[in-house]
């Protein structure tokens, strides 16, 4: 029998809504039944940070050759640096049969919906605007106009929220990754359901 092909995830949100720390516990915590994409980006790497591990490093020239060359899914600038998904690590990993888990900015999530229309979307949000300020406030990483204009940013990030599937509020990290467990196996057994029904009305034909 066939394969069947395993499920790509798209996990998306404003900027400081927590979309890193989520993934990171979502990985931390799973079986091995995830496959986390690493992107490839232009920025430099931060502290601790390892090539292949956290990002593929790039230099703009290498970048912009991968896009040349359609080595990418998606990709987007965002604050002064390119970001991009490895097309063929996804497309390898679902033939598999394994579930691929992306974490990306909005801009590049909406371009994977044209390539994958059967993906799931689910876009993360703050518990509130004030929560949000503060996280992008406390991570320290942004000049005081900055962490203005990330909130303005943030304000049209969040009005996009009707173009995906599910919508998890990150209030505490433990319960975001339960609700995106939940929603994995639910699309799982929807997949599933939808999977048989044609298996058997091939057969009866
Ligand atoms: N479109 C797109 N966005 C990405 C990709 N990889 C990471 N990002 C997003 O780029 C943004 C900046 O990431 P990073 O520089 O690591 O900073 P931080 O996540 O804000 O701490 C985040 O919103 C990431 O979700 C990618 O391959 N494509
Ligand atoms: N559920 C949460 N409750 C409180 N703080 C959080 C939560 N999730 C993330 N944070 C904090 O918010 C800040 C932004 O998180 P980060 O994962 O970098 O966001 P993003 O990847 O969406 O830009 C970090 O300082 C992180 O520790």
């Amino acid at each position: 029998m066939e394969q069947e092909k395993g499920i790509l995830i798209v996990l998306s949100g404003p900027s400081g809504v927590g979309k890193g720390t989520v993934r990171k516990a979502i990985m931390k915590r799973d079986d091995h039944k995830l496959h986390y994409s690493i992107s490839a980006t232009t920025r430099k790497p931060r502290e601790g940070e390892r090539d292949g591990v956290d990002y593929f490093f790039k230099s703009k020239e290498e970048f912009q050759r991968m896009i040349q060359n359609n080595e990418l899914l998606e990709w987007a600038e965002y604050v002064g640096n390119y970001y991009g998904t490895p097309v063929k690590y996804v497309n390898d990993t679902l033939t598999e049969g394994k579930d691929v888990l992306l974490e990306i900015e909005v801009q590049g999530a909406l371009q994977v919906k044209t390539h994958f229309p059967e993906a799931v979307f689910i876009f993360l949000v703050p518990p509130s605007l004030a929560e949000l300020q503060e996280r992008i406030v406390n991570r320290g990483t942004e000049a005081e106009h900055m962490v203005k204009h990330r909130m303005l940013a943030a304000r049209e990030e969040i009005e996009l929220m009707d173009k995906y599937d599910y919508v998890v509020v990150n209030d505490k990290v433990d319960d975001a990754c339960d609700k995106i467990k939940a929603i994995i196996i639910a699309e799982h057994l929807r997949k599933e359901r939808i999977y048989y029904k044609y298996k058997k009305m091939l057969e009866v034909e």
